[in-house]
């Protein structure tokens, strides 16, 4: 099967620390990842190094097939949609959202030239696909929370990536914005030839069908990984959070409850 990551043996160590040890993942195509970790556990870390931004200490990265050291980082990046919100931070207020999306083209941030025809039509129809249509026209800066981050989504599609990094794009929305993000997720993975997707969260019942697999990061390494019944478990995740909690399941997503 092909694989999308391939990571072996990595560490990252900065300033005398040991940020990232021993990891060990793999994405083949055709399935969707879910990673989970507390605060500081690396999943940052981890996903600028998919991205290229920052190098292992030792061990092997290959994404898309292309082996750090051997390959062109800025091509392999166009294959990569990105969404995070230090992306977010950098997008200028009086842009306007369709001109963002087609940002992405270029994975720049701001366009630096006329789009052209064909790719405002791509970029409409991304956007219509991705439910922010009706933001045409509107600059980003008076977009709600959930809006900019729909267009941040169809901005990470424009360039039909072959992998779409989704880096906590649920962050500050309320719960009804929240829904209508993940159903354009689910939309949007469910498509033909969707990208493989790669969703961090801090919150287990995000974590939709779709996603076939869940990646535990904690300290910086693995705690476990595989597919989603045989990691998201209450035995697994009390283990995980050294905390006793329970998972229930409802219509296939996971809820996390402290158990007494
Ligand atoms: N350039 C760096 N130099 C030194 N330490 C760093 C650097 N980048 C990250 N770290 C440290 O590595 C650890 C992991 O950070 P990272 O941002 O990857 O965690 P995270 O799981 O994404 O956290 P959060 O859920 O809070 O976003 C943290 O302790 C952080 O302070």
């Amino acid at each position: 099967m092909t694989k999308v990551i391939d990571i072996k043996d990595v560490s990252w160590e900065r300033q005398k620390k040991t940020i990232l040890s021993d990891l060990h993942w793999e994405v083949s195509k055709g399935e969707h990842w879910a990673v989970l970790g507390l605060n500081g556990s690396g999943k940052t870390t981890l996903l600028n190094m998919v991205n290229g931004y920052v190098w292992p200490t030792t061990g092997s990265v290959s994404v898309l097939k292309q082996p750090f050291g051997k390959t062109d980082i800025r091509e392999l990046r166009k294959s990569i949609g990105w969404v995070s919100s230090s992306l977010q931070e950098r997008i200028k207020g009086t842009e306007y959202a369709e001109d963002i999306v087609v940002s992405g083209k270029y994975a720049s941030i701001g366009l630096y030239e006329n789009p052209t025809e064909v790719d405002s039509q791509k970029a409409y129809q991304i956007m219509e696909q991705v439910g922010c249509s009706h933001l045409i026209g509107h600059t980003y800066q008076i977009c709600s929370q959930g809006e900019k981050q729909k267009v941040l989504i169809a901005r990470g599609l424009m360039g039909s990536p072959e992998l779409l990094i989704l880096d906590e794009p649920s962050n500050g929305l309320d719960f009804i914005s929240r829904e209508e993000l993940m159903s354009t997720i689910n939309q949007v993975a469910m498509k033909k030839d969707a990208p493989t997707i790669i969703f961090v969260t801090h919150h287990i019942e995000e974590i939709l069908p779709v996603f076939t697999h869940t990646l535990l990061l904690r300290d910086g390494t693995v705690f476990d990984s595989g597919k989603r019944h045989e990691v998201l478990t209450s035995e697994c995740l009390s283990r995980f959070f050294k905390k006793p909690v329970k998972i229930e399941w409802h219509k296939e997503r996971p809820w996390m409850v402290l158990r007494d």
